[in-house]
Formats: C-alpha cells, sequence, structure tokens
C-alpha cells in the first residue's frame, strides 16, 4: 500500500517523529533551504501535515498544498496557525488538549510559589556564599491569599483546584460567565485585577486577547501584586509590565511565555522580582509523551475515519 505524504514543518519529539517515518511517507520541510520553494517543488502530494505550537504553519504555504486535508499540531494552543483559514479550505486541525491541563497547572503553581517565596533568589544567595553575612529579605505568603485567574478554561481551573489547597480565594474572568463552577465571576479585568494578590493569565493567545494585561491592569494588580503568565507571551504589553515593574506600580512578575521567544528583555533578567522560565509549561517527560501520542492518534484516525480525535475546525 502506498503511504500517505505527510509535511513535517519541524523537529518533532522522537515518538512522533518515529511514527510518522514508519507509516507515512514524510517531507522535512525544516531541512530545506527555503521552505516555500521546497513546497513549490513537493508540495503536491501531500496530504497531512504535522507541526507544533512554536513552529505554527503559514498561510502562504497553503497555494502550494492543494492537496492538504489534515494538520496535526503538538500543543494546545493555536494561535501560531490560522484556523479560521484552514476551515474555508476544508482543511481539519487537530491539537493535543487536556492530556497538558495537569503539567501546566503544576507549571503555573512552580511559578507562583518560586516568585511569592523568592526560590531563585535565595538559592543564588546560598550558592554565592551571602548567607553567613546577610539576611534573607522576607517574602510573601501564599496560603488564604486572593487568587484571580485570566480564563477559567480547564487549564485554568486545574489550578484553581491547587489553589483551593491552599485556601486562597478564587475568582476569574472570562469573556462570559462559566455556569457550574464554584467561583465567582469578576465582569471585568481591571476590577479581578484591583482585587488579586495573585493574577494567573491563562486565556489563549492571538489577537482577541493581544495586550489585555496592559498598563491600566498592572497598576490595578498594583505594588505587592504579582503577575503570573503560563499563556501566550503576546496577552501582556512587556514593555509596559518592564515600566510597571520598574516603577513599583506591580509587585513581581512570575514568566514561562514572553512576546518574542525565545528572545526574553534583558531588563527582565536585571530583576530580582522576576522569576523567568523558558516556556516549559508543558515540559515534562510524561506530558510530552502523552501529547506525542494525541498528535498520532488525531493523524492516524484522520486516515482511518476521516476525523482527528481533537477536532479545533
Ligand atoms: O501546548 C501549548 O500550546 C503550550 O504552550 C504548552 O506550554
Amino acid at each position: 500500500m502506498t503511504k500517505h505524504r505527510v509535511l513535517q514543518v519541524g523537529p518533532a519529539p522522537e515518538l512522533v517523529s518515529r511514527h510518522l517515518e514508519n507509516n507515512y511517507d514524510v517531507f522535512r520541510l525544516w531541512e530545506q533551504e527555503s521552505a516555500l520553494e521546497a513546497l513549490k517543488a513537493h508540495g503536491l502530494g501531500c496530504v497531512a501535515a504535522v507541526t507544533s505550537a512554536k513552529y505554527g504553519f503559514r498561510n502562504e504555504w497553503l497555494d502550494y498544498l492543494p492537496q492538504l486535508k489534515v494538520l496535526s499540531s503538538f500543543g494546545v494552543g493555536y494561535d501560531s496557525i490560522d484556523a479560521a483559514e484552514l476551515q474555508r479550505r476544508g482543511i481539519q486541525l487537530g491539537n493535543t488538549p487536556d492530556v497538558l491541563n495537569d503539567c501546566v497547572a503544576d507549571t503555573a503553581m512552580t511559578l507562583l510559589l518560586g516568585a511569592a517565596r523568592g526560590l531563585v533568589r535565595a538559592d543564588r544567595f546560598v550558592r554565592e556564599g551571602q548567607w553567613p553575612r546577610a539576611e534573607f529579605p522576607l517574602m510573601r505568603s501564599i496560603t488564604g491569599k486572593k487568587a484571580g485567574i485570566l480564563g477559567l478554561g480547564n487549564i485554568g481551573q486545574a489550578i484553581a483546584k491547587r489553589l483551593t489547597g491552599f485556601d486562597c480565594e478564587i475568582r476569574y474572568h472570562n469573556r462570559s460567565e462559566k455556569k457550574g463552577v464554584p467561583y465567582r465571576y469578576v465582569s471585568t479585568l481591571k476590577e479581578l485585577a484591583q482585587w488579586s494578590d495573585f493574577l494567573f493569565v491563562m486565556c489563549v493567545g492571538g489577537p482577541a486577547t493581544y495586550h489585555l494585561i496592559n498598563d491600566e491592569i498592572m497598576t490595578a494588580l498594583g505594588p505587592d501584586g504579582l503577575l503570573i503568565n503560563v499563556s501566550r507571551g503576546t496577552v501582556v504589553d512587556e514593555e509596559a509590565m518592564i515600566k510597571a515593574l520598574r516603577e513599583g506600580r506591580l509587585g513581581g512578575a512570575a514568566l514561562d511565555v514572553f512576546e518574542r521567544e525565545p528572545y526574553v528583555p534583558e531588563a527582565l533578567m536585571e530583576m530580582d522580582n522576576v522569576v523567568l522560565m523558558p516556556h516549559l509549561g508543558s515540559a515534562t517527560v510524561e506530558t510530552r509523551q502523552r501529547m506525542s501520542q494525541r498528535v498520532i492518534d488525531n493523524l492516524d484516525a484522520f486516515f482511518r475515519e476521516g476525523s482527528v480525535l481533537s477536532r479545533v475546525v
């Protein structure tokens, strides 16, 4: 039986790459000198493509992929892919939701605990031999505090569940109120920020949420407030955040995502009240294994049954 031709946009985890090599006729786009030229020459036969939230997918490629029927993407976020354009062309898009909820929520808690209690600073303090000579500053308690969540989807709810264990009071803001959740809805983001000690950003990325966290929101969160972002860097106005942190209008920031990854502004690296992670939200062996399997299952299900399992469009 002839194998379906699959366009692989970027390097993938071993499990995915091995499955593709064993079951499909793979065209490895990232190894080509010019993606567009390569697609002009070889795109015609590709019926499927595999990418990730990180590598995304460019609309300009679609003109050279007339037989493309399905795109399977590694990651829950798809702001780097134009889902509406795929839908318009009748191309299915599959992603990897749910299998990473707990892991991303754990990352959010790691950032909260690390930032509020000064873990990174304290580690540096010990390693640099400062302990015998100096007093480490008092940090902030977590238990019983007010936690706001922007975006109470499945991951937001997994964060809320963890915060409950710390006796935190939880409120949230979404585009609309969510039925059947035990947390209070706040109708404006500014009001939520004003109320919160910690504000978790867990909404989707893309144009609809671009710079939702702006100067006004950070000022509302205030000089003792902590901003935690595990969604997309584009949701936070990075320049405004740096200014607010510098001027003491925002207490601190704990960030897994940035506006121009992997570039992180120098100004943030110099700040003691900032904790930085290189987009590791779902980066554990167990979770990446489950995400890899979903990428494979989405693709195989399409060819077996005509529909991906986790369908975006
Ligand atoms: O899956 C995604 O989109 C992520 O960014 C996980 O960190």
